[in-house]
């Protein structure tokens, strides 16, 4: 592979906004993607897939090349050099790679590559976390964790069959297998932009990970019943219900930020969705309102999002353990008061896309030992880890709510 200047200067300019300026990696790419027009889709491919490399690698490639935050620019270079070198990538003879030492890369990378904080390029703090929670467990997680995530559509019965979005993109040259356990699901062989594709347009498919389309199956909503997704947000999780429930009944999509519900609303008028209300949750009336209402409600609580660091390796460097235990409190307080609108006899679903048990079954354990728990039983949970399934990690649990004497 021959390196192209402007696309490895883009790549230097899009580190120096993460590490430097602590701007969130997806929002730097996209404005870095609009830079020059020019640029095909191996470009962008080369620019995006290079900075979250480097980005899921920070703690390794620097201390491979012996630099310290903040990173100025001849240290950008070196970071970049070294993801270079360990992806045996020629270094061109430009004067920012001066004296780049690829023999003593190699001699360091092998080195290194018996600390696990190090090897695994995560900080201290969540290493020890990690095998508190987990563990020997942690060792093979955190290592499926830095591969890079497949690429996952979720076919909308709605508008289309698995198959006709199979031959649809196959006709553009995007060749996709389906996945089995995943009825709706598709897997892309090589990357690809889909959203640029008149199938997405037309709401045939939206893009969402194999484990996160358990959750909907998992709940099992029925066509007619009432169901509340109560941390809706841009509704990954509500546009996949409604499709399953064949546009009939009623989902409530829920959520404190309303510019999440727009986004959600734009989404369910792509994909033919007709059975979704939002609601903005402003005060605790909002949910008074709705006590004993719904057949199934769905909590997809806020988390720390361990469980998606393939998708997003920035969190490994912007996650704080006091961000960790506030937000465990507001999955409590979240549980609390969501489960009241259950109806006596309906369903409570509890989701995380995070690995720790701290967030997944001691919630559930602290909830079913509480006051408001006791009208639930435990049905069921789920633990899907990213080292078995190859994909994102979530954990769903179910509760029923009793029947009243
Ligand atoms: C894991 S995300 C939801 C993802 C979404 N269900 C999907 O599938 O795309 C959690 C959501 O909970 C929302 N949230 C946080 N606190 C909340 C609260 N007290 N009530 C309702 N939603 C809340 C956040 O704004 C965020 O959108």
């Amino acid at each position: 592979m021959r390196l192209h200047r402007n696309l490895v200067f883009a790549t230097i300019d899009s580190l120096h906004l993460i590490f430097n300026e602590g701007k969130q990696a997806d929002k730097v790419m996209k404005n870095t993607l609009k830079r020059d027009k020019r640029w095909g889709s191996r470009d962008r491919g080369f620019i995006a897939e290079t900075t979250y490399d480097i980005v899921r690698w920070k703690r390794l490639y620097a201390e491979i090349a012996e630099v310290k935050e903040p990173f100025d620019r001849p240290n950008l270079f070196r970071l970049f050099a070294v993801w270079a070198t360990l992806n045996g990538i020629k270094i061109p003879d430009w004067k920012q790679f001066e004296d780049t030492p690829t023999r003593r890369i190699k001699g360091r990378f092998d080195e290194l590559s018996n600390i696990r904080k190090i090897k695994e390029s995560i900080p201290d703090w969540l290493d020890e976390l990690g095998v508190k929670e987990l563990g020997k467990k942690w060792d093979k997680e955190i290592k499926a964790l830095n591969q890079l995530a497949d690429v996952v559509l979720r076919v909308n019965p709605l508008k289309a069959t698995v198959t006709q979005v199979q031959n649809e993109l196959s006709d553009q040259n995007i060749e996709t297998e389906v996945l089995k356990g995943y009825p709706f699901a598709l897997k892309l062989k090589e990357r690809a932009n889909v959203f640029g594709t008149e199938q997405f347009k037309n709401g045939w498919f939206e893009v969402q990970d194999a484990s996160s389309q358990k959750v909907a199956d998992f709940l099992n909503p029925k066509p007619g019943e009432r169901i509340v997704d109560a941390c809706a947000g841009a509704g990954g999780k509500s546009l996949h219900i409604a499709s399953l429930m064949d546009n009939k009944g009623q989902v409530l999509a829920l959520d404190i930020y309303e510019n999440k519900l727009n986004e959600l609303k734009r989404r369910a008028r792509r994909n033919g969705v007709h059975n979704i209300e939002t609601r903005v949750i402003d005060t605790t009336k909002a949910i008074k309102k709705l006590v004993e209402k719904a057949d199934k409600v769905l909590i997809d609580a806020p988390c720390s999002g361990l469980g998606v660091l393939k998708r997003n390796p920035d969190a490994k460097w912007k996650l704080q353990p006091e961000f960790l235990e506030s937000i465990k409190n507001t999955q409590q307080e979240i549980l609390q008061s969501y489960s009241r609108m259950v109806k006596p006899g309906g369903e409570l679903v509890y989701a995380t896309c995070s690995i720790l048990p701290s967030e997944n079954e001691a919630q559930v354990k602290t909830f079913l030992a509480s006051e408001e728990g006791k009208s639930f039983t435990f049905i069921k949970d789920d633990n899907i880890m990213p080292s078995s399934s190859g994909f994102d990690g979530f954990y769903m649990a179910k509760l029923q709510k009793k029947e009243k004497e």
